[in-house]
């Protein structure tokens, strides 16, 4: 780091003071994407953002995905992992590993970090309370005729925002994994950009920011898109730019902007203190997602 001055640091800290002042007790949905998760330098200073944010005044809700460690596990009891549409085919052993990495050691540890910070971090999955209720999705062919079937995948119905607003108003930090439960009673995968939309919507939150492994939305040359509209999304899934992982992910920060959450973000995880640039800085990092 180079030599800053102590008048530079307070200087600094100083300029936090309307971003501190402007989301004081406003509700920011976070995301924190397993490709984000990639040492534990990061996460722990991801952890340690979370607790600040906190302090300062605001409500952080984390939700967290873990697609890659999902991957890791299949990986080791010889099973691969399938995508179709940036959505994981998911037979029952898969969705046993998923519970298992998400619900279980995924989840565990960013609570632990945050505790570890002085946060009181509560984890959650969708089968507490029954609070994120699903159904099981059916995605279209190219052609939009035929069903695909994928397995136990979730598509929300509903959240229940009740149990999040319990925690926050008690100054907990909740950390939800992407686990849906149908009316059966039966767990479904939820792909986690979905959820933290949907939750950043029912919550009303101020914020909604996706933290991935690039720099942002890229077009076709590398570029960063540093603003996105609507129009501007429609093109850029027809000519094929945006493909993978990133297409649950478009579909859900516009979602989100079109019903009302302020400033949709998609910004680089694998910058440390990313989420403190976000929040505090005026430095913009990343894709801001608008309605128009
Ligand atoms: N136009 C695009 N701009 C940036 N990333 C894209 C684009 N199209 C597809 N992607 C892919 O989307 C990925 C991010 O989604 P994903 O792998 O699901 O990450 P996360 O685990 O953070 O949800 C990127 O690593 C990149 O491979
Ligand atoms: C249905 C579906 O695809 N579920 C995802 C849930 C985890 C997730 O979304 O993780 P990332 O945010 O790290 O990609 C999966 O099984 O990988």
């Amino acid at each position: 780091m180079p030599d800053i001055t102590p008048q530079i640091k307070a200087e600094i800290l100083s300029e936090a003071l309307p971003y501190i002042q402007r989301f004081l007790d406003k509700t920011i949905v976070i995301k924190y994407g397993g490709n984000a998760m990639i040492d534990e330098e990061l996460k722990d200073g991801f952890a340690s953002d979370v607790v600040l944010l906190k302090l300062v005044g605001m409500n952080p809700v984390v939700v967290h995905g873990g697609g890659p460690q999902i991957n890791d596990l299949l990986d080791r009891i010889g099973k691969k992992g399938e995508f179709i549409q940036g959505m994981r085919v998911t037979d029952a052993e898969t969705m046993d590993v998923v519970e298992m990495v998400l619900g279980g050691h995924v989840n565990k540890e960013i609570v632990s970090l945050i505790n570890k910070h002085g946060g009181k971090a509560v984890g959650l999955t969708g089968q507490d309370g029954h609070f994120i209720r699903a159904r099981k999705m059916m995605l279209k062919d190219n052609m939009g005729e035929n069903n695909i079937d994928i397995g136990q995948v979730g598509e929300i119905q509903s959240i229940d925002p009740s149990i999040v607003l319990h925690l926050d108003a008690a100054d907990f930090i909740p950390v939800i994994a992407p686990i849906g439960v149908d009316a059966t009673g039966e767990s479904l995968n939820i792909n986690a950009d979905l959820v933290a939309g949907k939750l950043a919507e029912v919550l009303k939150a101020e914020k909604l920011i996706l933290m991935t492994n690039t720099p942002g939305v890229l077009d076709k040359e590398g570029n960063l898109l540093t603003k996105l509209t609507a129009r501007r999304i429609d093109e850029l899934f027809a000519d094929g730019t945006i493909s993978g992982g990133m297409l649950p992910k478009i579909s859900s920060a516009l979602d989100a902007a079109k019903s009302g959450v302020n400033a949709v973000h998609i910004i680089d995880g694998r910058v440390k203190h990313a989420l403190l640039l976000e929040v505090l800085t005026e430095q913009g990092v990343g894709t801001m997602i608008r309605a128009k």
